[in-house]
C-alpha cells in the first residue's frame, strides 16, 4: 500500500492523463539501503511492457511552465536564464510559489527538500573528502554567484511576478539550493523535439511510432547538457558542454524520477515518444521485485556528489564496494613527479608539450580505474618525461604509443604513490573504521566508502607495478651478470 502522500501523488499524475497501471505496480518505501521510496512490480512484468507513461505536458520545464512567457523571451535571454540550470530553477521555484495554484504542486510536495550532497555539507564533513575528487568539483561558489547574479537579479526586477514580501519564503538561497539539488538528483535530459511547443498547445506528430533507439533517455544526465553558468556544473562540464549546440534540454519528469538505481540492476529505461514518455521494461520483472532505473554505473564519488548516496555491492572474498569506482590523476601530479627524478626538467619548457598535448585533444586528468593503466596516462608520462619521445610526437603530429619500460613505470610508481599520499587516512586505517561503518555519522560513511574505492584502486595498480619492477630489476641483474660473466646460477650452487 503506498503511503497517503504516495496516494495523493498517484492521483495527481493519474488526473493529468499520465498513465499506469497500479494493479501491476505501485509505490513502496524500500528503506535507506535500497533507495527508500521506489516503485515495486506487483505482479511478474514482461519485457517490453510499459511500465507508466507521462504526458509532456506534465514534464516540468522551461517550456511546459508558463514563467517564460511572462517575462519575456528577450529578458529571458538578457538575464541568462537560458543558458545553465537557472531558467529552470527559477521556474521551479515560481511554480512552487503559486502552491495549489500550480499543475505541479502535488508534484513539489512529493519531492524531498533534504539532500545528503556534499554540497550542503558543513566544513568539517567535507574534511572526510579531502583527497578524493568530489572536493574540487562541488562548485558551490559558483552556485551562489549564480543565485546572486541571475536569480535575485531577475526576482528583483519583476516585483510583479515575484512579489518582494515572497522574496524570504520563496525565493531564498536556501530554497534555491533545494530546486538546484532537485535538479542535480532528478533531472532528466531531452533531445528538444522540433517544432516542440508549450503546454497546451498540440503537436500533430502523434502517429510516429515508439523509436527506441532515438528516444532513450537518462537519469542523472543533466550536467551533460550545455550550461556555461550552471551553478552546480564543474568547470570540466561547463568545458564539455561548451562546443555542443543546445539540442537538448533538462526536465522534471514525475514518477520517473521516483525510481531508484543500482549498479548493474537496471530493468527499465525511459523512451519518448512525441506525445509522451515511457518508462518499459528491459527485462522480465518478477512479483515483489523493485523497478530500477541508471544512473550509469557511476563511481562513488559521483554518485555522493550528484545524489547523495554510495554504492555497495558485493565484491567477494567478503568485500564490499563499488566496481564502478575510479581515481582522478591530475597531470600535474605527473609533471612533479618527473622533475623530482628529473631537476633538470624543471627549467625545461615543459609548459610547450602540455599545450602541445592538450591541442591534440589530450585531458589533464587521467581517470584510473580496477583495469589496466590509462593509455592516455602512459602516452602523457612519456610525451613529458622524454625528450626523444617528444621531437617525435612533434614530428608524427601524434602523441607516443602508451608503451612501458622501467623508467616511465617507476614515475608512474611516484605519480600513484604521491596521488596516496593526497589522502590523510590510509588505506588499512580506513578499512579499519569500516568495520564498524553504521556507527558512523551518514556524512563521514559515504566519505569513508568514497576514501576506500579510490584507494583500494590505487593500492592494486602499486602492489602490481612493484612485482613488474621488481620482475624487471631481476631480469636487469641477470643481464648485468651475463655481460660481468658472472651467473646467478653459480652463486646459487655455492650456496
Ligand atoms: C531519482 S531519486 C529516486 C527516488 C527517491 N527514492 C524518491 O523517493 O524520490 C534519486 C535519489 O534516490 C536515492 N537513491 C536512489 N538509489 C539509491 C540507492 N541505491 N541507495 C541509496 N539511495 C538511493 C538517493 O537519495 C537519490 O538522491
Amino acid at each position: 500500500m503506498p503511503s497517503t502522500e504516495d496516494q495523493a501523488f498517484l492521483d495527481w499524475f493519474k488526473a493529468h492523463n499520465g498513465k499506469i497501471d497500479t494493479d501491476s505496480v505501485t509505490l513502496k518505501d524500500f528503506g535507506a539501503s535500497e533507495g527508500g521510496r521506489g516503485l515495486v512490480a506487483l505482479r511478474d512484468l514482461p519485457e517490453n511492457y510499459d511500465v507508466f507513461s507521462i504526458p509532456r505536458s506534465l514534464v516540468l520545464s522551461t517550456r511546459t511552465s508558463s514563467l517564460p512567457s511572462k517575462i519575456g523571451a528577450s529578458k529571458w535571454r538578457e538575464y541568462g536564464l537560458h543558458k545553465g540550470w537557472s531558467g529552470l530553477i527559477l521556474c521551479m521555484l515560481w511554480e512552487a510559489a503559486q502552491g495549489p495554484a500550480s499543475k505541479w504542486n502535488t508534484y513539489f510536495v512529493s519531492m524531498p527538500s533534504k539532500f545528503d550532497v556534499p554540497i550542503l555539507w558543513e566544513d568539517r564533513d567535507l574534511s572526510e573528502l579531502q583527497g578524493t575528487s568530489v572536493v574540487d568539483k562541488l562548485g558551490k561558489e559558483n552556485a551562489e554567484h549564480d543565485y546572486n547574479e541571475k536569480i535575485l537579479r531577475v526576482v528583483k526586477a519583476f516585483p510583479h511576478i515575484f512579489p518582494t514580501e515572497a522574496i524570504p519564503q520563496h525565493y531564498s538561497l536556501e530554497k534555491f539550493h533545494i530546486m538546484g539539488c532537485r535538479i542535480m538528483s532528478r533531472s532528466f535530459t531531452l533531445e528538444i523535439q522540433e517544432g516542440e511547443e508549450g503546454e497546451g498547445q498540440s503537436n500533430d506528430n502523434d502517429e510516429n511510432e515508439i523509436q527506441p533507439d532515438d528516444g532513450n533517455t537518462s537519469m542523472g544526465s543533466a550536467m551533460d547538457v550545455d550550461h556555461e553558468d550552471d551553478p552546480k556544473q564543474t568547470s570540466e562540464e561547463q568545458d564539455e558542454d561548451e562546443d555542443e549546440e543546445d539540442e537538448t534540454e533538462v526536465v522534471m519528469v514525475p514518477l520517473a524520477d521516483f525510481l531508484n538505481a543500482r549498479y548493474q540492476t537496471e530493468n527499465v529505461k525511459l523512451f519518448y515518444e512525441p506525445q509522451s514518455l515511457k518508462m518499459v521494461t528491459t527485462r522480465p520483472i518478477q512479483a515483489g521485485e523493485q523497478i530500477w532505473n541508471t544512473y550509469g554505473d557511476l563511481p562513488n564519488a559521483e554518485l555522493l556528489r550528484r545524489f547523495g548516496h554510495t554504492d555497495l555491492v558485493d565484491l567477494g572474498s567478503g568485500k564490499t564496494g563499488n566496481p564502478g569506482d575510479v581515481v582522478e590523476l591530475r597531470a600535474d601530479l605527473v609533471l612533479q613527479s618527473i622533475i623530482e627524478v628529473h631537476p633538470e626538467f624543471e627549467n625545461a619548457n615543459l609548459e610547450e608539450r602540455i599545450d602541445w598535448w592538450l591541442e591534440a585533444g589530450g585531458d589533464d586528468v587521467f581517470v584510473l580505474d580496477y583495469d589496466e593503466l590509462p593509455q592516455d596516462f602512459i602516452s602523457f608520462t612519456r610525451l613529458v618525461m622524454n625528450d626523444s619521445e617528444w621531437q617525435k610526437a612533434r614530428s608524427k603530429e601524434r602523441p607516443p604509443k602508451p608503451t612501458i619500460d622501467k623508467e616511465t613505470l617507476e614515475i608512474i610508481q611516484r605519480v600513484l604513490t604521491k596521488r596516496t599520499s593526497l589522502y590523510p587516512t590510509t588505506l588499512n586505517e580506513d578499512e579499519e573504521l569500516a568495520s564498524n561503518l553504521e556507527a558512523l555519522p551518514l556524512n563521514h560513511k559515504h566519505a569513508l566508502i568514497v576514501r576506500i574505492g579510490e584507494k583500494r584502486i590505487l593500492a592494486e595498480h602499486l602492489d602490481k607495478i612493484g612485482t613488474m619492477l621488481k620482475a624487471s630489476i631481476g631480469s636487469g641483474d641477470r643481464k648485468r651478470r651475463r655481460e660481468d660473466g658472472t651467473s646467478g646460477n653459480k652463486k646459487k650452487q655455492k650456496q
